[in-house]
């Protein structure tokens, strides 16, 4: 695997406020991950600082293989932290071609770059007259324009109508599929869970979880439980191998399983010992129910 990005207790503290807190992780080639956390909870730091447009206050961050200084290897890089600024009174096409005079890269690149986000028969269209989503989508072509082996994106759906949303993330998901390694600021679950092959979730400038999103998703899950002989139960499942973490919500006892368990050998093993389930159904938590739990657990 290559590695694009690692991170090594990255922190930044504004006065008081520790906005990121010993952040760690490292971003392999050919992967779309998300920096996924509540408002205030670092992702535009973090991407800020990896970006150099934000000091660090401690700790280390290595583009590539490390033997290149920040300065060209952000040349590498394609990003869009703040909102799409263009001149409103220009073509998209001139727009990007100052773009290109400015980064010093070819003109011959615009419209292939236009036809990726789905804008080549608006090329002539001045900015001005550009939805929101438009606007944004040029954004991305812009960032395209030099090739790079990374694009970053900060809430790139942010403010956008339902439709926006999904040609982004579908033009998203089609750069990926073209080798580009993505690296997206999101506050939304479902955008994650849409568009992400990994997840690096933050609290309060912690990392709280990182990994691969389908595996968050296919934990093994819960059985939801009903019985007479409640205190029997729970005795049970605290000494059973295949359970962790139990609890008890409005009569319902939940059983949170660490390995496989069909519910139909449980139910039996359960009968043989003499406890009647009157209830019993197996679960899989949605990525929110994780993260939510995930946010619950690290509260203080
Ligand atoms: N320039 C700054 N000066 C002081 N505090 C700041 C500054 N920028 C960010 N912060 C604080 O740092 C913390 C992290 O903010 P940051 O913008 O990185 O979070 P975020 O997850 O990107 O949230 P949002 O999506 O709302 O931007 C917050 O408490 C924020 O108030």
């Amino acid at each position: 695997m290559e590695t694009i990005l690692s991170l090594q207790n990255l922190s930044k503290n504004y006065k008081n406020v520790k906005a990121v807190q010993n952040l760690s992780f490292t971003i392999e080639k050919g992967n779309v991950y998300g920096i996924l956390g509540p408002n205030g909870s670092g992702k535009s730091t973090t991407l800020g600082m990896v970006l150099n447009v934000v000091n660090k206050t401690s700790g280390n961050f290595k583009w590539f293989n490390g033997n290149v200084a920040v300065h060209d290897a952000l040349k590498r890089v394609g990003a869009i932290i703040e909102r799409p600024n263009f001149y409103p009174y220009m073509t998209a096409y001139d727009n990007l071609k100052l773009v290109c005079k400015i980064k010093s890269v070819s003109t011959n690149k615009i419209d292939e770059k236009l036809k990726i986000v789905g804008l080549l028969d608006r090329k002539d269209s001045k900015f001005k007259t550009f939805s929101l989503g438009m606007k944004q989508r040029l954004a991305i072509a812009s960032a395209l324009l030099n090739d790079p082996e990374i694009l970053i994106l900060d809430e790139p759906t942010n403010g956008l109508d339902p439709q926006g949303i999904h040609q982004i993330r579908e033009i998203i998901k089609e750069i990926a599929t073209q080798g580009t390694t993505i690296l997206l600021a999101s506050h939304l679950l479902d955008e994650v869970e849409k568009v992400c092959s990994h997840v690096v979730i933050l609290r309060k400038g912690v990392k709280i979880y990182s990994g691969r999103v389908d595996e968050m998703v296919a934990s093994q899950g819960f059985f939801e439980l009903k019985t007479d002989k409640e205190a029997e139960l729970i005795a049970i499942l605290e000494k059973h191998e295949s359970f962790g973490k139990i609890t008890k919500e409005e009569g319902l006892i939940k059983a949170f399983l660490t390995a496989p368990l069909s519910a139909s050998d449980f139910n039996k093993a359960m009968f043989e010992q003499g406890i009647v389930l009157s209830h019993l159904v197996n679960r899989k938590e949605s990525l929110e129910e994780q993260f939510l739990q995930l946010t619950e657990n690290q509260s203080n």
